[in-house]
């Protein structure tokens, strides 16, 4: 999985079990991702529902889990090495910019060449985050919301911080994505960001409640409409 200056970008399904892993994957999802949205914006999942989510989906589709936020530096790597142990391929873990260089590298060295980075639309994001990152041996990075209280991506960031995101972590080699409420009209405007990834949970659900189950139905018109960006940029 490379960033491709070309590609739309892919699309990340957060799910809560095998059986949503399952569909999801069915779906088209290029990236299924574990995380137990009772728990919050980052919640993760018990270690044992991470297995099973990996073998189901084993070879089909690529696959990360969340390692939830720790509040400390110290208690980063034995988190991430909690998630990297199950044989997810990517493990996400939220990050603050008061997070010195050597427990992000001790975090990056749980899960080699694995570890993306969570930052937090509104929390600090000093200008040389993204490059301590990648220094640090992060594959990475994404912006989130904390509060899933309604409030979108774009609500809380301008587009020339997302954009300018986005082409941080290009120069950096880090992979990116964009997440946080988003619905699938955001795709189009958010695509223009190019971010390797665009995740979703809550928009995708049944009455857009990401604590309510996964909407196949939803999952498949996001996979059409990403899609659909390919034959527009061919055109
Ligand atoms: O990583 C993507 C998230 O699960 C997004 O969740 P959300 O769409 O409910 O904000």
């Amino acid at each position: 999985m490379s960033s491709d200056l070309r590609a739309r970008p892919r699309l990340l399904v957060s799910v809560r079990d095998a059986d949503e892993a399952v569909m999801a994957a069915r779906a088209g999802a290029d990236l299924v991702d574990a995380k137990d949205p009772v728990r919050g914006a980052l919640g993760a999942l018990p270690v044992e529902t991470v297995r099973a989510i990996v073998a189901s989906i084993a070879d089909v589709a690529v696959s990360s889990a969340v390692a939830g936020e720790p509040q400390d530096a110290a208690s980063l790597p034995g988190s991430v090495a909690a998630m990297a142990g199950t044989g997810i391929g990517y493990v996400k873990v939220a990050v603050r910019a008061d997070f010195d260089d050597d427990a992000l590298a001790a975090a990056a060295r749980a899960a080699p060449g694995r570890l993306i980075a969570v930052l937090f639309a509104g929390a600090p994001m000093p200008d040389d985050l993204v490059g301590r990152l990648a220094g640090a041996g992060f594959a990475g990075v994404m912006i989130d919301t904390a509060t899933k209280d309604g409030r979108r991506l774009g609500d809380l960031l301008p587009a020339p911080r997302l954009s300018a995101f986005t082409a941080d972590a290009r120069l950096h080699g880090l992979l990116s994505g964009l997440a946080g409420s988003l619905t699938i009209a955001d795709i189009a405007v958010l695509a223009a960001h190019r971010p390797d990834y665009l995740g979703f949970r809550g928009g995708l659900c049944f009455g857009s409640d990401r604590t309510r189950g996964l909407d196949a139905e939803r999952v498949a018109l996001a996979v059409q409409t990403l899609r659909g960006l390919d034959r527009r940029n061919a055109a």
